[in-house]
């Protein structure tokens, strides 16, 4: 029976392949028409310039610009059909709705594609509609939603492809684990210079978050391994493809932990035929917001210090600003600062005198507005109302000197002097520090821009029409309030309140739902990422009663324990040789801090291997041997990891298991951990 299935796709597979071939070469004859096109018409335009009139020059400039758009397209879907003549489609599912006599196949493939006559869908979008049954159900009752409604019926027939280069590697006939097995080889192979799209495998409870259309603002709370990025980036493929009418891909923008991170999730967008969506760093954000006002500590500088100098206050002032109230109390400040700061004078013009009573009145008649539009509308008002001795209207010039006087009443001139104060006005002047004149610390930054945001108020980013925020964990409830001031958009916000690099300044779901108290929350309780046996030892240093670990087995990590730091670096250069020597394409060896990676690559150096130190200033991610810190290291994986120093004087704080933590998670097939003094205390069994 699976004989006779198996002859009858592989003659499918060959007739697709076919008819995507002959659409590629006609394709491909488009694209040349419209290149010729475009070189025609532009010489055309270039030879008769002198004897055209303006009319007939703009629509040749019209012409062009169509035969332009039309080569785009055509280049776009030329794109999307090679893609598919190497592998057309990956699933198919059967579908008898019930009021239909027969069931009808449909094959489901990263790119739709029809006939051209018939326009007969040979292949199914996944993102499409009827595809939601492939990820959502098995044989049996199903449904999916149609745009003309719900579509009831049954499925009775699914399959699995892989198909490589238009040929079929294997297929699996549907049973109620037959996902596991595809997504068990998926996930068995090795890692990749780029992080991969996952349609084929998608599971049930990734769908539902993929294809959510209604949350406003949506929170995925998702375990280590757990897709939780993938997941998001598939679902802003989907909404791009649901929403095409309003959303592109120049509309939704990620906040990403850095550029090494952007580079390693750049090909998912491209691979599902969208473009890359703009990408920012929260520094980058910040320095926007700031301008001139000042320079500040970045975010890893903060962490290097935490991590390096354990300074107890500074810390203190960190987790002070990490504070869900700091959102009312900077509110309440702004408040207090307009009626206090702002001191009315009398306003004596050569011709005319307005009294500080009139400007007081003017400006309380004012209030809610920000700050800033407050002091212009006031000034606007009063010198609107004013009128000379002779009862004439004021010149603009005076209406000038007005705007000028009553922006001078507000007594605190200066939005880095105002924040200070913020301090003095709570009582807690200590926990202002500047790193020096004009430098503040990173904790400051985005309660300085939420401050100024109150008074001077907040232009919304319009462009961004989706904004994705990644490591949820690691922003504050101020950062959350400064991006809902500026991105009032939809949003996607995922992490993993285990996978803080920051504990000082982590927040937990429930604070960033305070901040979005409409948004939906789901969760992702399945690992994918490492074998069974890593994901239970990263279980002892971080427990998780709720966390699935995939059945997927491997060898069990190594702690191995050295005489000295000396023989631990030789150990260190042995696995990197047996690395070297092994079929894995990625090692990532991961330290505390960035010192240790440092010394790690100076260790390894006569490897004479390629090896690639990841800092803060790195922006893109290798395959080969990677040396790194947790900080870095987190979104990202490795085939191999090796976690050096894991000993007690290097590990011992809340924060530096979340570290370890995060640090082994990273690993996909094998870990080992070395230490050559006493073994870390997370680490006891
Ligand atoms: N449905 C799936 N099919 C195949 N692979 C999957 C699936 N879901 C997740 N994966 C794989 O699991 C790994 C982890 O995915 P991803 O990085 O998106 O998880 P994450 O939750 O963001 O991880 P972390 O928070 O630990 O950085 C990736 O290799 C991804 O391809």
């Amino acid at each position: 029976m699976l004989y006779e299935s198996e002859t009858a796709e592989q003659e499918h597979l060959r007739d697709i392949v076919k008819k995507l071939q002959a659409a590629l070469t006609a394709i491909e004859d488009k694209v040349s028409d419209s290149y010729r096109d475009v070189i025609e018409a532009k010489k055309y335009l270039w030879v008769n310039m002198a004897q055209l009139d303006p009319a007939e020059r703009a629509a040749n400039r019209v012409d062009i610009s169509l035969s332009i758009d039309a080569g785009e397209k055509a280049v776009a879907k030329r794109q999307r059909i090679s893609k598919l003549v190497s592998s057309p489609y990956f699933g198919r599912v059967d579908f008898k709705a019930l009021d239909h006599a027969e069931a009808d196949a449909c094959y489901i493939g990263v790119h739709a594609f029809s006939e051209e006559e018939s326009q007969r869908n040979l292949i199914y979008d996944w993102r499409s509609p009827i595809a939601s049954l492939f990820y959502d159900f098995h044989v049996g009752e199903a449904h999916y939603e149609a745009p003309m409604g719900r579509m009831k019926g049954k499925i009775t027939t699914k399959r699995q492809y892989k198909i490589r280069d238009g040929i079929m590697d294997y297929m699996i006939e549907s049973s109620m684990n037959i996902n596991d097995d595809v997504l068990q080889k998926e996930l068995s192979s090795s890692s990749d210079e780029k992080m991969k799209n996952i349609v084929a495998t998608i599971q049930q409870e990734q769908n539902r978050i993929i294809r959510n259309e209604t949350a406003g603002e949506l929170i995925i709370q998702g375990v280590a391994g757990s897709g939780k990025t993938s997941v998001a980036l598939h679902r802003v493929a989907y909404l791009l493809y649901r929403f095409k009418e309003t959303l592109t891909s120049g509309n939704v923008l990620i906040i990403s932990p850095n550029k090494v991170f952007s580079d390693y999730i750049s090909n998912v967008l491209p691979e599902l035929g969208e473009e890359m969506i703009m990408e920012a760093s929260m520094e980058e954000l910040a320095a926007q917001e700031l301008g001139s006002i000042c320079k500040f500590q970045t975010f890893y500088e903060q962490a290097a210090v935490l991590l390096e100098d354990r300074d107890e206050a500074f810390a203190k002032r960190i987790r002070y600003k990490a504070r869900l109230d700091l959102i009312g109390e900077l509110e309440s400040f702004a408040k207090h600062a307009e009626t206090h700061y702002f001191e009315p004078e009398d306003i004596m013009l050569e011709q005319a005198a307005i009294s500080r009573k009139a400007i007081l009145d003017s400006y309380q008649a004012t209030a809610g507005m920000p700050l800033e539009q407050r002091l212009a509308k006031t000034a606007a008002v009063i010198g609107g109302q004013s009128r000379t001795e002779d009862g004439e209207r004021l010149k603009p010039a005076a209406i000038k000197k007005i705007k000028t006087a009553v922006k001078k009443m507000f007594k605190i001139p200066s939005m880095l002097n105002l924040y200070k104060e913020f301090y003095n006005f709570i009582g807690r002047p200590e926990m202002y520090k500047p790193i020096a004149k004009n430098i503040i610390e990173f904790a400051d930054v985005f309660p300085l821009i939420y401050l100024k945001i109150l008074i001077e108020g907040a232009e919304p980013v319009q462009l961004v029409k989706h904004l994705l925020v990644d490591e949820m964990q690691d922003y504050t409830p101020v950062q959350y309030a400064v991006l809902a001031k500026r991105f009032p958009c939809k949003k996607t916000i995922l992490g993993d309140a285990s996978q803080s690099v920051n504990p000082y300044s982590s927040t937990s779901l429930t604070a960033i739902k305070e901040v979005f108290p409409r948004a939906e929350s789901m969760e992702l309780l399945k690992s994918y990422r490492s074998t069974f046996e890593i994901t239970n030892f990263a279980l002892r240093i971080k427990p998780n009663q709720e966390l699935v670990p995939i059945e997927r087995h491997g060898d069990v990590p190594q702690v191995i324990r050295y005489g000295s730091l000396k023989e631990e670096l030789d150990g260190i250069r042995e696995l990197c040789r047996q690395f070297l020597n092994s079929k894995l394409h990625s090692l990532g060896i991961v330290c505390k801090t960035k010192t240790q990676a440092e010394q790690i690559v100076h260790a390894i150096k006569e490897l004479h291997a390629d090896v690639h130190l990841l800092d803060f200033t790195s922006e893109v991610f290798h395959e080969g041997i990677t040396v790194t810190f947790a900080h870095m290291a987190k979104g990202l994986e490795f085939d191999q990891v090796i976690v050096p120093f894991a000993d007690r004087e290097t590990y011992q704080t809340e924060l530096d298991r979340s570290l370890l933590y995060v640090a082994c998670t990273r690993a996909m097939h094998s870990l080992y951990l070395t230490y050559s003094d006493e073994i870390a205390p997370f680490l006891h069994v």
